[in-house]
């Protein structure tokens, strides 16, 4: 074997072992040791890679990586070495939890922070490349596809699913209280109703809780994704002059005709996807005083084409949008990467996004029959509610 495929193994005894003393000075804080450890993995491969895999190398039974054990410890200054190093900040463990979680867990916020604030920074560049990629693509620019990158995207919906408006076997149960899809993978659950209701609350009626509620309040509103129809169904309570819904799956427009949507004398249906109908409403001059997204199959890089859609279509200054947050559902620091990305683009489109703790009951018997959980037990829904900066 050569000298130099020896040093690349990454079965390699020396490194091996360095990564244990490396793991060890992490968690101890022993700032001297790391330092030393990385400059020998220099002199030793010059390539870089034994330094990287120094610094990003998770332990093979339990997961830890460097960056985690640090984060247990606090000590701020090895993260931010280990940042540098190219440490993923989103690695998981066999607990799967990031460094985030840990030290979100210990209360060393300074270290939560940097975390978000390094995540945020990456997925932004991720997301701006994925959907650059995606433009390319559009315009028949001959590149790479972007599978790999999207799938590394913390934000990505866990149901992302490029063919879901063509599948043949999208279902309502007999209650109306579950929308399946051709995988048995819920597009729309009842258990979100009050969240759907505290959402249209907001867009049509101007208040996050009912009490404050103004009712008959003639705005035009625009909902993005029928699915059940709870919110619709909410929003029709505000009495809205205008009330546009966007809906691409045949089986859901077909039941909204069955139930008589068509028939509103305030609402209009824009059979389509949002891609296609949405610029037609902008050429016509349509615009609104609240909008709602809420579809599925979805990628995060869809939500951010729609927002920037989203900002020609909105009345300023009064104008208000929300849409359903099931961001990275699964973990909590990666929730909060996720909706921090969001604020940051948004920001940029000129609107102020916050985020309202709402508390929500998820019985977990409502997921028999489906066949992934969208929604993993948090009692806590952050509730997007974003205005124009004043
Ligand atoms: C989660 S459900 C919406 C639930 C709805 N908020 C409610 O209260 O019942 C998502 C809906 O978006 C629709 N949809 C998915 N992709 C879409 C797109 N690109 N444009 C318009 N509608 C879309 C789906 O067919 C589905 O009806």
């Amino acid at each position: 074997m050569s000298e130099s495929k020896r040093k690349r193994d990454p079965t390699d005894l020396t490194l091996v072992e360095h990564h244990a003393e490396m793991m060890s000075a992490c968690s101890s804080g022993d700032e001297h040791t790391i330092l030393s450890l990385l400059q020998n993995a220099t002199t030793s491969d010059p390539s870089g890679l034994t330094r990287r895999m120094l610094a990003t190398q998770q332990d093979p039974t339990t997961g830890q990586s460097p960056l985690m054990v640090a984060s247990i410890g606090g000590h701020v200054n090895i993260i931010k070495t280990l940042l540098e190093e190219g440490a993923p900040w989103n690695a998981l463990d066999r607990f799967n939890k990031c460094a985030g979680n840990y030290a979100t867990e210990k209360e060393h916020w300074d270290i939560v922070n940097l975390l978000v604030e390094h995540g945020t920074r990456s997925e932004l560049v991720l997301g701006a490349s994925i959907r650059l990629e995606r433009q390319m693509n559009n315009s028949g620019a001959n590149t790479q596809m972007e599978t790999d990158n999207v799938s590394t995207h913390v934000s990505h919906q866990p149901c992302t699913k490029p063919d879901y408006n063509s599948q043949t076997n999208v279902r309502y149960d007999a209650a109306n209280t579950l929308l399946l899809d051709d995988d048995n993978d819920a597009v729309m659950m009842e258990w979100e109703r009050p969240l759907m209701e505290a959402h249209a609350s907001f867009l049509a009626g101007n208040a996050i809780s009912g009490d404050n509620t103004i009712k008959d309040c003639k705005k035009r509103v625009l909902n993005v994704g029928f699915g059940l129809g709870i919110v619709d169904t909410a929003i029709q309570t505000y009495n809205p002059s205008l009330h546009v819904i966007i809906e691409a799956h045949p089986t859901v427009y077909k039941k909204m005709i069955e139930d008589g949507w068509d028939k509103k004398s305030n609402v209009r249906i824009c059979f389509g996807r949002w891609q296609d109908e949405l610029p037609k409403l902008i050429a016509e001059g349509v615009v609104f005083d609240g909008i709602f997204y809420d579809t599925y199959g979805e990628h995060f890089t869809d939500l951010e084409d729609f927002h920037e859609l989203m900002a020609t279509s909105l009345v300023k200054p009064g104008g208000v949008y929300s849409f359903f947050n099931g961001l990275a559902p699964d973990n909590l620091f990666f929730h909060g990467v996720a909706c921090n990305c969001i604020q940051s683009q948004l920001s940029h489109l000129g609107m102020d996004a916050e985020f309202l703790p709402c508390q929500i009951q998820v019985d977990e018997k409502v997921w028999d029959g489906v066949r992934r959980k969208y929604w993993h037990g948090r009692d806590t829904y952050y509730l997007p509610v974003v205005t124009w900066k004043k």
